[in-house]
């Protein structure tokens, strides 16, 4: 059957696009991954920076997600804090598929792979950063699979689910016929969307294993990090 999006679902698709192109890490704090430190210490230390900008870039897009101010405040914090991984992942993997010469791509490649993050998790996280990388999502998809990561009902803590799953449902039904518009000729593509999120729930568990090996290896975070972290 024809696939329209709404008036409504095109002008909240431009709210959230133009949030997401809006909120990004300063181009400043980005330029630090070229500096020429590349010890492991020099590493950890600048993805500490790099993660802890994003989370600020993350909060202040997530404010300008309709709806998203109006849920119960501590439902809010209990979202933030159940998909920052998530949402990092997805931004830090558009790093990658962006290689152009802003997109620090090899060093980030670089300083990720030699900060303290044993074997077994880098391998599935550039598999990830590859399984992203060949989907070449427009913006608008990207924007919107980050608000549907943030959207997620069932983070710990979260106390009206209903509420959080009104507002992913209403983003994955303009996801959904995005995907058919921009894809026609892959009717799979937005199952494959929804696949990526499944493997970040895989990634976001080996991630707390991660902070906890780097926890004993005296690794030292920020309090924003910390907080969201709960490390
Ligand atoms: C606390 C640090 C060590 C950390 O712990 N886990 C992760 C961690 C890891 Cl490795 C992987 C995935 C998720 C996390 Cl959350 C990290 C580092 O996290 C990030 C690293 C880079 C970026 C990021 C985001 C946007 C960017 N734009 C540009 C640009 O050049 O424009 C560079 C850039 C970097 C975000 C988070």
């Amino acid at each position: 059957e024809k696939v329209e999006i709404t008036k409504e679902q095109q002008a909240l698709m431009k709210i959230i696009t133009d949030a997401y192109n809006r909120h990004q890490i300063p181009q400043d704090v980005a330029k630090k991954l070229l500096q020429d430190q590349y010890s492991a210490e020099e590493n950890f230390l600048l993805l500490t920076e790099m993660a802890t900008s994003q989370v600020q870039v993350l909060v202040e897009f997530t404010k300008n997600i309709p709806g998203f101010l109006s849920l119960d405040r501590e439902d809010q914090i209990a979202l933030l804090k159940g998909s920052a991984v998530e949402a990092m992942f997805l931004r830090s993997a558009q790093v990658f598929s962006r290689k152009m010469p802003s997109g620090h791509t090899e060093v980030l490649e670089e300083r990720i792979r030699k900060s303290g993050i044993s074997e077994e998790f880098i391998t599935p996280m550039f598999n990830f950063y590859k399984s992203i990388g060949e989907l070449h999502m427009v913006q608008e998809e990207q924007a919107l699979l980050t608000t549907v990561t943030i959207l997620t009902p069932d983070r710990p803590y979260v106390k009206d689910q209903q509420a959080v799953e009104r507002l992913q449902e209403t983003m994955l039904d303009v996801l959904r016929k995005l995907c058919v518009l921009q894809h026609p000729q892959e009717p799979q593509y937005f199952a494959r969307l929804l696949g990526r999120l499944t493997e970040l729930r895989t990634l976001s568990h080996y991630h707390t294993e991660m902070l906890v090996s780097w926890r004993m290896n005296d690794h030292k975070f920020t309090p924003l990090l910390c907080e969201i972290w709960d490390v």
